[in-house]
């Protein structure tokens, strides 16, 4: 198969924006005796960026990993871009992972690969005919587009900062062009000026590409800097979606010492600081 436009897009149907990109209905997980989502529900709209939030434990990569198909739920449904997720065969995933790019915890870069190897990783499993060449040009340019130098493509994973890793994991959740990217706690281990600068990019990439975002994170500040939505989770379900707003307008325990905590008051002056 030869690489084209045509290629990257094929034969799933269109989600117009504002539509529901990815559905979630009574998903349950759980590991042995350990219940971690029941009956959870949660949609993610096409064009948002969603902040996904919850205690230590409480399911948030769990939930991440059975969207993307690397967790069976127990029961449930997931459909994303209109597609069922659930109980479908690996050929036919496959032109539907294609259009998502995911960054997990920690960058998960594989580390005896440069950073360009690295981001080339997705396009040889898609696209195996893809030419050396071309390869060499696409991982070049996601390298440059996530704000790294180009001379960052021939080096080795551990000779970045912890900020470039994050980075190279970025450009290689976009080699594929996606529509839907996941951010597994992306500003996690970022000083706060490096955090400030991952969220700034993530925006600017989201505006600039129509990306949809699911982004789970322990960081206010990055919540009130680029999240249009924010979903949180507790008592193994989603209890509540909306804006920070919306939110902060529920009388739940958790979401009030959350944002209205020592923390939380502190990223709305920070917000209201650079606002001017
Ligand atoms: N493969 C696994 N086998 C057994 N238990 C697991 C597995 N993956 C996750 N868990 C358990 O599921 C629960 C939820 O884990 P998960 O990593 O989704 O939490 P999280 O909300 O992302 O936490 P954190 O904010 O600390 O990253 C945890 O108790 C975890 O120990």
């Amino acid at each position: 198969m030869s690489f084209t436009e045509t290629d990257m897009t094929e034969d799933l149907p269109e989600v117009a924006e504002g539509d529901t990109l990815i559905h979630v209905r009574n998903l349950k997980n759980s590991f042995g005796d350990q219940v971690v989502h029941q009956g959870l529900d949660l949609d993610v709209r096409k064009g948002e960026i969603l902040g996904v939030v919850g205690g230590s434990g409480t399911g948030k990569s769990v939930l991440m990993r059975s969207i993307i198909g690397l967790q069976t739920p127990d029961e449930g449904e997931i459909s994303v871009f209109g597609q069922s997720m659930i109980g479908r065969d690996e050929t036919d995933a496959v032109a539907i992972r294609k259009r998502w790019g995911v960054l997990f915890q920690g960058g998960a870069l594989f580390s005896t690969l440069t950073v360009a190897e690295n981001v080339q990783v997705p396009l040889r499993e898609f696209y195996p005919d893809i030419k050396a060449p071309l390869l060499d040009e696409i991982a070049a340019f996601k390298v440059t587009m996530s704000g790294l130098p180009a001379e960052a493509g021939p080096k080795y994973p551990a000779e970045l900062s912890g900020g470039m890793r994050k980075r190279a994991g970025l450009a290689r959740a976009l080699a594929l062009d996606p529509e839907l990217l996941f951010l597994d706690e992306p500003t996690a281990g970022l000083d706060p000026i490096g955090a400030a600068a991952f969220d700034e990019l993530t925006s600017e990439l989201q505006k600039i590409l129509g990306l949809t975002v699911f982004l789970i994170t322990h960081d206010l500040d990055t919540l009130y800097a680029i999240c249009d939505r924010v979903a949180v989770l507790a008592d193994k379900k989603v209890i509540a979606v909306g804006t920070i707003d919306e939110l902060l307008a529920l009388d739940h325990p958790w979401i009030q010492e959350y944002f209205n905590g020592p923390r939380g008051r502190a990223a709305v002056a920070a917000k209201q600081k650079k606002k001017g």
